[in-house]
């Protein structure tokens, strides 16, 4: 192939992965202007302007800059960051730009807002704005730029001198364009990577499924050699990773279900008050005579029956001297004011035939209203019945109170669907298979899921094992998301050359990566990322676990399963947490660790205790057998390396107490 040829190969290749992401054919760009100055008076703002006449002016170019969002926001990180996270997580645009705030001023922040933004650092562009400004004045000294890429998007920071930031984009626009490309296509290196595979078109994965794999040095992100050796995600905490996580789960909408027992687990969305009141007449609440209670003790006919539901209702008024047999439930007649229990009377006469009572001896003295329930006594009319946010429980008590006032359908929150897959060329499904070859292993994080998935009721959707395959995993993966609310995937999502869950989300799908590395044990890799909401749907969270049964299955417990509760409306989507007393010496880990126990209480001690499930490694499935709770244990320092026996720790509930 000679070299024009191959650079229209490449030109190709570039048009095409920008056609298949959707890409216009020009840059789209974001000026936000940061000044708490012009955001009181937009007249003032210089720097915009000038910036967006810069980018118009590029109409020369191949491929022409065109401004599409601008704003003007306060020297706020909070601001500034919503700004730009919007700009590249949902609008998708090639370039976003800030315009001031970069200074020593105290309320210049644009970088500090701005920087953790970043998946990637550009210091090359950095550098080149510096120079550039450094060799009109020396004063350039006192901006502090900083440049990086989020998604497909590259963020630059200029100062809010309109001369500054004409200078700074200046200096580098002729790289843009260049920059953008490779960007658009993924990170540059991957884009080099693909250029130089597919143009000597030696890659080509068929992807029909054996069940061995052939083995590859170089996959759609590149070859190995040139693979990351350090994560780019920041390893953050847990505290960090549930907010993160919680922030994005928001509650779905309402919809109206009828009220049975498929409302289990389920959040109302309207407060329901009673229509009817209970009970809806004056209703007896033994088995007796409905008598008047001035009467007093004495013998007295009985001139009537009520038992309940009878459509033999006596119509007159019972009169003084008179009484009426009624059963438990049965409507007190009109006139009674009390119900003597049939074991405190004595039969004086029946009938002829021996089968009705004529008179009855009641021995007691009874006060009005006594054993009567008048109406509405249970629940009366306008009771607020369930309240909004109310949980409906599997104790029944919620359910029962709403058929108790005759209402058949309420407005519940949605519940999650959310979708399960598990990756790995290695992983057999142990339905299909009885025999595994070497090295493979039979998928339990699935099994592990659905089963939790069924125990706390959540609508679940099985997507089956992927390979490790970005063409394959991409395919999946969109396959799922168009059918669920969440989806959780497990494996692949560390260091390895065939961890390919973060960059097939990032690059394929357009997902955002919130975070990649959480500071615990198990669950290092935990990943979490977000599909932007549509006219059809919300916004989807996609949970990357990792493949370690032990991990896969804490990180379900402490990421998603509370996400399920939020979504669902929950007001506590937490697992419950108690504080239990080590059985056993523990040695703690240099990462926070969460170790599967079990807790009971002990009678004697009045307290909980807990036990471990042994040999803790993230492979050992075994660890959790018996497992009802996650022991809290914090990370080890010099200062303690084990937690003594006798020692109380947080244990969050995660099964049965026994
Ligand atoms: N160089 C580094 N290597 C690893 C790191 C690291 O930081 N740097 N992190 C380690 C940690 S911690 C974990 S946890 C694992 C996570 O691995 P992945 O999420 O990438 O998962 P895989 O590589 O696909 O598999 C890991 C392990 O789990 C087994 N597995 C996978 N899926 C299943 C399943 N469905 N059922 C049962 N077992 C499964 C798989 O065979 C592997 O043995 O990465 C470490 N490496
Ligand atoms: O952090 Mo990895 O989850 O277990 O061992
Ligand atoms: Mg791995």
């Amino acid at each position: 192939m000679n070299r024009l040829a191959g650079l229209q190969t490449k030109t190709l290749i570039l048009q095409m992965s920008n056609i298949a992401q959707g890409k216009p054919e020009y840059y789209s760009v974001g000026i936000l202007t940061v000044s708490d100055t012009c955001s009181r008076d937009p007249t003032k703002d210089r720097s915009g302007p000038i910036l967006k006449t810069l980018f118009a002016e590029t109409s020369q170019l191949k491929k022409t800059f065109h401004v599409v969002k601008t704003k003007i926001v306060q020297d706020d990180v909070f601001e500034i960051q919503k700004s730009v996270k919007d700009w590249c997580d949902i609008e998708n645009l090639d370039l976003v730009v800030t315009t001031g705030g970069t200074g020593f001023g105290v309320r210049d922040v644009t970088p500090e807002a701005v920087q953790p933004l970043f998946e990637k650092t550009c210091t090359g562009i950095t550098q080149a704005m510096i120079k550039a400004s450094l060799e009109k004045t020396e004063f350039a000294a006192l901006s502090r730029p900083v440049s990086g890429i989020r998604g497909n998007t590259i963020i630059l920071t200029v100062p809010g001198s309109p001369k500054g930031a004409k200078e700074n984009i200046q200096a580098i626009l002729n790289v843009l364009p260049h920059a953008i490309d490779l960007v658009r296509g993924g990170t540059g290196e991957n884009v080099h990577a693909q250029l130089r595979v597919e143009s000597h078109e030696c890659v080509h994965h068929d992807h029909k499924h054996s069940d061995t794999h052939q083995y590859s040095s170089t996959s759609t992100f590149g070859p190995v050699s040139q693979r990351q050796r350090k994560s780019p995600y920041p390893m953050i905490t847990v505290a960090e990773a549930l907010n993160i996580v919680s922030e994005h789960s928001n509650i779905l909408s309402s919809i109206k279900v009828p009220v049975d027992e498929n409302l289990i687990g389920m959040v109302l969305a309207e407060d329901v008050v009673a229509r009817h009141p209970v009970p809806g007449y004056r209703a007896s609440i033994v088995d007796g005579y409905a008598v008047v209670a001035s009467d007093g003790p004495g013998v007295y006919p009985v001139v009537g029956v009520s038992i309940a539901n009878t459509s033999d209702l006596p119509t007159d008024k019972l009169q003084p001297g008179q009484i009426a047999r009624i059963t438990t439930g049965g409507p007190v007649p009109h006139g009674a004011t009390a119900v003597v229990m049939v074991e405190d009377t004595t039969l004086v006469r029946a009938s002829e035939d021996g089968l009705q009572e004529e008179s009855v001896e009641v021995h007691v003295q009874v006060s009005d209203g006594a054993n009567i329930r008048e109406i509405g006594s249970d629940t009366s009319v306008g009771t607020i019945v369930a309240r909004k946010g109310e949980l409906f429980s599997a104790v029944g008590g919620e359910i029962g109170v709403l058929a108790s006032v005759g209402v058949k359908e309420v407005c519940v929150y949605r519940r999650p669907v959310f979708g399960v897959l598990s990756t790995g060329n290695e992983v057999v499904d142990h339905k299909n298979a009885s025999e595994l070859k070497y090295g493979q292993i039979f998928d339990s994080n699935r099994p592990t899921l659905l089963t939790i998935a069924k125990a706390t009721g959540f609508e679940v959707k099985d997507f089956g094992i992927v390979f490790d395959d970005a063409k394959e995993l991409e395919k999946k993966l969109k396959e799922a998301l168009t059918q669920v609310d969440v989806l959780v995937s497990t494996g692949g999502v560390s260091m390895g050359e065939l961890d390919l869950f973060k960059p097939t989300l990032q690059q394929f799908l357009g997902a955002t990566i919130h975070f990649g590395r959480v500071k615990m044990k198990p669950g290092k890799p935990t990943t979490f990322a977000t599909l932007p909401a549509t006219a059809d749907a919300p916004e989807k969270l996609i949970f990357g676990l990792p493949g370690n049964p032990a991990s896969a299955t804490v990180t379900f417990y402490l990421f998603v399963l509370p996400a399920l509760r939020k979504l669902a409306g929950y007001e506590n989507w937490n697992s419950p947490i108690l504080q239990a007393e080590l059985m056993d010496k523990l040695s703690l880990d240099p990462r926070p660790e969460y170790h599967r126990a079990v807790i009971f209480f002990d009678h004697s001690k009045r307290k909980f205790m807990a036990t471990s499930t042994g040999h803790q490694i993230s492979s050992r499935m075994l660890s959790l057998r018996s497992c009802n709770s996650l022991l809290k244990l914090p990370e080890r320092t010099d200062q303690c390396k084990e937690l003594d026996k006798g020692t109380v720790v947080d244990a969050i509930l995660i099964g049965q107490l026994s």
